[in-house]
């Protein structure tokens, strides 16, 4: 993937539908410090709670359909409770 991106003659032949940073010359050159830091408070978030969904809704409730915008994102907002702290 990182290989995709930074060359943009793969990135011709390469399917285009997720290029959070852009691609080629002008692509975001905070690639990695932004991956990081949005990874680092995921994990964060993961690590420090457990989590539950609301309204009695199941795993299988669950629709993961994408929609393509600019980015890909959810068709439908995730809502999640949290339930415990951990420290
Ligand atoms: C999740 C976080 C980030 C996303 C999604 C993001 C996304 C983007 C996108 C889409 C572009 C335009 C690329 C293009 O024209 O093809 C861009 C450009 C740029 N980004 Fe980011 N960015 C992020 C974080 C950062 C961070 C943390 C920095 C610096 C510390 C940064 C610095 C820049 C700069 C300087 C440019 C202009 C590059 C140029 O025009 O040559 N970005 N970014």
């Amino acid at each position: 993937m990182a290989e995709m991106i930074k060359n943009p003659r793969i990135m011709e032949k390469a399917q285009a539908e997720f290029i959070p940073f852009g691609a080629g010359r002008r692509m975001c050159p905070g690639l990695t410090f932004g991956l990081s830091n949005v990874e680092c408070v995921l994990a964060m978030l993961m690590y420090h709670f457990d989590w539950k969904l609301p309204n009695g809704m199941k795993h299988e409730d669950l629709d993961m359909t994408e929609i393509f915008g600019i980015t890909v994102t959810r068709k439908d907002n995730l809502y999640l409770i949290p339930k415990t702290f951990h420290t």
